[in-house]
């Protein structure tokens, strides 16, 4: 076994339930230190990023708490890992080439919305190994709800009001084998319309009826684990940290997140940290692509 290989292994054999657990108390750590921001907006001094997307002390409190806390983890083998975050990609983008495990976090998911005050932003953090997402949490800092999975162990929805209660996620697919009925998608508030629009209009035409649950961040994806909708179809651009830990998530319910040609996401394979069109899907992505709007 190479030595590449043996550091893989290492760390997939540190993915136990323990160590899901502990990455959500992170995730809450870090929802506390964003709340005591959102609930301070004289606090906020909102500032343009180089990609004009907004960044707030949110976002940077969110970010230093999590380096902190995976840092910490009792697990050495994981808390030795890197952390490409979004608040320090532009350290570590090319460096990552070189790692086959690495935390990749989103610490304030949708700071849109946080700045919107709707209360839909999420903290995302992932364990990537060999360009796969094998663990994941999203986890809503105002909501207190938290998303988890890590690969072969299942996904769970876990409430801050009731912490020792993991309730499993299943997602319900569409039977595409009986008449058009009803669909739920999730999207998103700001991006991507036009083609959504489309694609609703297709399946429209095949006669089924859409109802859609617009909402910010990762939760999109989570809501299709939770069988609240059965797909979020993603048209425009997001990063790799915006759908790792969801994905996780959504595999481990029961579902797929593909490109447009059906291929299933993988992390760390390409010299951009940015992904294309997706669809996160209840079930199997192919019946869904066949309505797929032409680029
Ligand atoms: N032009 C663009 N390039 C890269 N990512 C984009 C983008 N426009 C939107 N996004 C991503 O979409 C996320 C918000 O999507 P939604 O509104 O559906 O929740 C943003 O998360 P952040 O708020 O963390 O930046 C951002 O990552
Ligand atoms: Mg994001």
């Amino acid at each position: 076994m190479s030595g590449e290989m043996q550091a893989s292994a290492s760390v997939l054999s540190s993915v136990t339930r323990d160590a899901l657990a502990a990455v959500l108390t992170v995730a809450e750590q870090a929802g506390r230190a964003i709340m005591a921001i959102y609930n301070a907006p004289e606090r906020w001094a909102v500032t343009e990023k180089s990609d004009a997307s907004p960044l707030t002390a949110a976002d940077v409190a969110a970010h230093e708490c999590i380096v902190h806390g995976l840092s910490a983890l009792a697990d050495t083998t994981l808390a030795r890992l890197p952390v490409l975050s979004e608040e320090s990609s532009a350290l570590a983008v090319q460096a990552r080439r070189d790692w086959p495990a690495y935390w990749l976090v989103d610490p304030l998911d949708g700071t849109k919305e946080f700045i919107a005050r709707n209360g839909e932003f999420s903290v995302n953090i992932a364990l990537v190994v060999d360009q796969e997402a094998v663990l994941g949490v999203v986890y809503g800092p105002a909501s207190g709800v938290g998303y988890v999975a890590a690969r072969g162990l299942g996904s769970f929805r876990v409430d801050d009001s009731m912490p020792s209660d993991w309730q499993r996620l299943q997602a319900v697919a569409p039977d595409w084998q009986f008449a058009p009925s009803a669909l739920t998608l999730t999207v998103s508030r700001r991006h991507g319309l036009v083609r959504l629009a489309t694609f609703e209009q297709n399946l429209v035409a095949q006669g089924w009826q859409i109802d859609s649950i617009a909402a910010g961040s990762a939760f999109k994806i989570c809501a299709v684990a939770e069988g609240r909708a059965q797909a979020y179809p993603r048209f425009g651009p997001t990063s790799e940290w915006d759908t790792a830990a969801a994905q996780i998530v959504l595999e481990e319910a029961g579902g797929e997140l593909v490109d447009s040609r059906g291929r299933r996401f993988c992390y760390n394979a390409r010299n951009t940290l940015l992904n294309g069109d997706f669809i996160a899907v209840a079930g199997t992505s192919a019946p869904w692509l066949a309505h797929w709007p032409k680029p």
